[in-house]
C-alpha cells in the first residue's frame, strides 16, 4: 500500500485523551513505536476533550462519540501532534476530511464484561436488580433478554464506574472487557458476555491510529502496527454501521470474527426499550469485509431496521 519509508522518524508526538485508559493506550502505542524506531523521540500530549468534561447528561444527546476525538484532530491539524490514538469504538464511521486512519492494531478481547460484587453471572440477577450502563446497545439487549432487570445510567471513566458499583449504587454494571484488562482490572470481571448475550460495539477492543491525510511519511511509519485480521473485522463492522447511519442515538451492535479463513459478521439494530431487535449475520471473504458489512446492513434494513432507524430520527 505504502512504500517503505527511507528513514525512521526523528520525533513523534501522540495526542491522547487524559483518562487512565486512553493514557494506557497511548503508552502502549508509544512502546511499540520505540521498539520499531529506537532512535525516535516519542512523546504523549494529553488533552481533555468535551466528551470527558460533560459527565452529567447522556452523551447521545449532545453529539455523541465525535466529542472524544475532535480536540485530538485539532492538535493534528495544527501540527501540535503527529498521530492520535483512539479506541476504534469512539471513532465516527466517517473520518473527517484531512485525516486518515493509518493503522488498526491487534484487537484485545472484544466482549462486554459483567461486573458485580454479589453475583457471578448475569443470569443469576434476581428481579428488580439494578444494572448500570449508559450504552443504548447494552441497554436494549439487556431489556430484551432480561426484562426483569432495572437498567440505570452509568457514566464516567472505568475507575469512576467501578467506584459507583462499589458504593452500592448498582447490583452490577457492564463494561468493555478490553478496558478492564488493559488497566489490569481483569480480576473484577465476573463473567465475559458471549456475543449471543451482548453483541459488542462496532470496533470494540481495537485501537486506531489517526494521522493527517497528507502526512505520507507518518502514514508509512505506522504500517507495521496495522493488524490485517483485526482491520478486516473492524472495517466490516464499520461498513455495516455506516450504511445504517450508526451513531450513539441508535442501539446497534456489530461484531465480526474470522474463523478458518471465513469472516462472519453479526449485527443488530433495536428499539431503545428492547421491544424489537432486528438481528442477522453474513459470511464472506475477509478481504471483502466491507462489502459483507454493507450487505448485512441492507439485509437488516429490509427486515425492519429501516423503520426503527426512521423512528429514532424523529
Ligand atoms: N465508551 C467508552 C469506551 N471506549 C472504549 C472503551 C473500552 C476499550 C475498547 O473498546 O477498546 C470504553 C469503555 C467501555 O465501554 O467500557
Amino acid at each position: 500500500m505504502f512504500s517503505m519509508p527511507m528513514s525512521s522518524p526523528e520525533k513523534i508526538v501522540i495526542a491522547s485523551r487524559e483518562s487512565q485508559l486512553a493514557m494506557w493506550q497511548a503508552n502502549h502505542i508509544r512502546n511499540r513505536l520505540l521498539e520499531l524506531y529506537p532512535q525516535t523521540d516519542v512523546s504523549i500530549l494529553g488533552m481533555t476533550t468535551k466528551g470527558d468534561q460533560i459527565l452529567d447528561i447522556s452523551l447521545s444527546k449532545i453529539g455523541g462519540k465525535g466529542l472524544f476525538i475532535k480536540e485530538l484532530e485539532v492538535a493534528l491539524a495544527e501540527g501540535r501532534a503527529d498521530i492520535a490514538v483512539h479506541s476504534m469504538k469512539d471513532v465516527p464511521m466517517i473520518v473527517p476530511p484531512g485525516f486518515r486512519l493509518a493503522a488498526i492494531t491487534e484487537r484485545e478481547d472484544p466482549r462486554d464484561a459483567f461486573v458485580s460484587n454479589d453475583f457471578t453471572n448475569l443470569e443469576a440477577l434476581p428481579e428488580g436488580s439494578i444494572v448500570g450502563t449508559s450504552s443504548l446497545r447494552r441497554e436494549s439487549q439487556l431489556r430484551a433478554r432480561f426484562p426483569h432487570l432495572e437498567i440505570r445510567p452509568l457514566r464516567g471513566n472505568v475507575q469512576t464506574r467501578l467506584r459507583k458499583l462499589d458504593d452500592g449504587e448498582y447490583h452490577a454494571i457492564i463494561l468493555a472487557a478490553a478496558g478492564l484488562k488493559r488497566l489490569e482490572l481483569g480480576y473484577r470481571i465476573s463473567m465475559l458476555l458471549p456475543p449471543e448475550l451482548s453483541l459488542p460495539a462496532v470496533g470494540q477492543g481495537a485501537l486506531g491510529i489517526e494521522c493527517r491525510d497528507d502526512d505520507a511519511d507518518m502514514l508509512a511509519w505506522m504500517q507495521p502496527l496495522h493488524h490485517a485480521t483485526s482491520a478486516y473485522c473492524v472495517n466490516a463492522e464499520r461498513a455495516m454501521s455506516r450504511v445504517l447511519g450508526g451513531s450513539c442515538q441508535v442501539p446497534l451492535g456489530g461484531f465480526a470474527e474470522i474463523l478458518e479463513g471465513v469472516l462472519t459478521l453479526r449485527g443488530f439494530v433495536a428499539t431503545p426499550d428492547g421491544s424489537k431487535i432486528i438481528a442477522d449475520k453474513l459470511c464472506g471473504k475477509p478481504e471483502s469485509g466491507e462489502r459483507v458489512g454493507e450487505q448485512l446492513a441492507q439485509n437488516l434494513k429490509a427486515h425492519g431496521a429501516e423503520e426503527i432507524l426512521a423512528a429514532l430520527a424523529d
